[in-house]
């Protein structure tokens, strides 16, 4: 029997969802709710259908797992918490100083409801994380990193659209050179946020907007940008659409480290990722984790879990003998 899909929520992530389901053959999309006029999203798949977030609790009996693919800014913090009285849920909540609190929340509803929720499901957070965790583990005497970009954030785009007057937008992440030369030569530097990274956004305002107050929202948004440097420009919908339309996006985390009795041996490990697609990508990861989540609730486990919490099996599709085939 197929897992049983919904998506909550249809922007890049959630037609990422759509297309990622389409390759995972033991799942189905069932239906797709959105907070607009269903009338006026149009989805790919024949077989399912779109709804108002309204009708969502009537569903819950015909749904295994909803994916929330709302915007960590303002949309999850309400709506993972809401549906995991419901739901075995799945989000990918990159409000990196938030997550304690998120859990939290999660935590509350999806034991209650006897419902399991991952959180904070990606790239990064997701997948970097993971590979922070395995190389701080194994190389316990080391330093590490991340770097990402040149490429668009989608939560930091997210978090742009969210301010009164901007229509619409995209933010590139912008890793410094010198900062990436350093790491690269195993200089293993001290670096600040701001040393690491800048961010330039470009925005289509509403006509009439007051652009010198968007760009200051911008510029000291906390959690976002305020510790960045970052740069504003107000461009029209078609330079926007011309010259902005992809979401590519990657990056790598990489930790350096020392064993021996004197600390004579050196190595590195780096996971890296170039994504043509940042939505699809981080879609196909939250699909496997959808897979997780299921089997998860199956065994009768609830609550909420990090990846670090999901054990590797049950991200995939194989099992027994087929999935060892992969050890070697
Ligand atoms: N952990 C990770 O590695 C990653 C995490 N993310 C997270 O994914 C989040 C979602 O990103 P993304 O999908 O790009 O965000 P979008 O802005 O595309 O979509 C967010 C929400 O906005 C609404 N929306 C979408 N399009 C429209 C529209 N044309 N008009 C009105 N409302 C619209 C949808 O809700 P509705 O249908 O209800 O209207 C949708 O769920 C990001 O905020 C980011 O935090 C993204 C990439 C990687
Ligand atoms: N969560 C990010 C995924 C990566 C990219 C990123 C950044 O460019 O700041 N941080 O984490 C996204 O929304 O795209």
């Amino acid at each position: 029997m197929s897992i049983r899909i919904g998506i909550l929520g249809y922007g890049n992530l959630g037609r990422g969802v759509e297309c990622a389901i389409k390759h995972n053959p033991d799942m189905e999309l069932v239906a797709v709710f959105t907070r607009r006029d269903p009338a006026t999203v149009k989805i790919l798949t024949d077989s399912a259908s779109v709804y108002h977030v309204d009708e969502a609790e009537k569903m819950k009996d015909k749904i295994d797992v909803m994916i929330l693919c709302g915007g960590s800014a303002t949309d999850l913090p309400v709506q993972t918490p809401k549906y995991a009285q419901w739901f075995n849920v799945v989000d990918s909540f990159d409000t990196h100083a938030r997550v304690p609190e998120h859990f939290a929340n999660v935590d509350k509803a999806a034991s209650e409801s006897n419902h399991v929720g991952i959180i904070s499901v990606g790239w990064d957070p997701g997948m970097f994380s993971l590979n922070r965790m395995y190389a701080n583990a194994i190389l316990t005497n080391g330093k590490d990193y991340t770097f990402w970009g040149k490429g668009v954030s989608q939560g930091h785009s997210d978090a742009i659209r969210r301010i009164d007057g901007v229509k619409d937008g995209k933010q590139y992440t912008i890793p410094v050179e010198a900062a990436l030369e350093a790491v690269r030569n195993g200089e293993n530097p001290e670096l600040t946020t701001r040393q690491k990274h800048t961010r330039e956004c470009f925005v289509v305002a509403e006509e009439g907007a007051d652009l010198a107050r968007i760009e200051n929202e911008i510029k000291t948004m906390p959690n976002y940008f305020d510790e960045y440097d970052t740069t504003v420009h107000f461009i029209s919908e078609e330079e926007l659409k011309r010259d902005h339309s992809g979401i590519p996006h990657g990056g790598f985390v990489i930790r350096t480290g020392k064993t021996g009795w004197n600390d004579e041996n050196s190595h590195v490990i780096e996971y890296s990722l170039k994504l043509d697609s940042n939505p699809e990508f981080t879609s196909s990861v939250i699909v496997a984790y959808a897979r997780a989540a299921y089997r998860m609730s199956q065994e009768g486990q609830k609550g909420c879990k990090t990846v670090f919490d999901v054990a590797p099996a049950y991200l995939s599709a194989l099992d027994g003998a087929e999935l060892r085939k992969h050890l070697l």
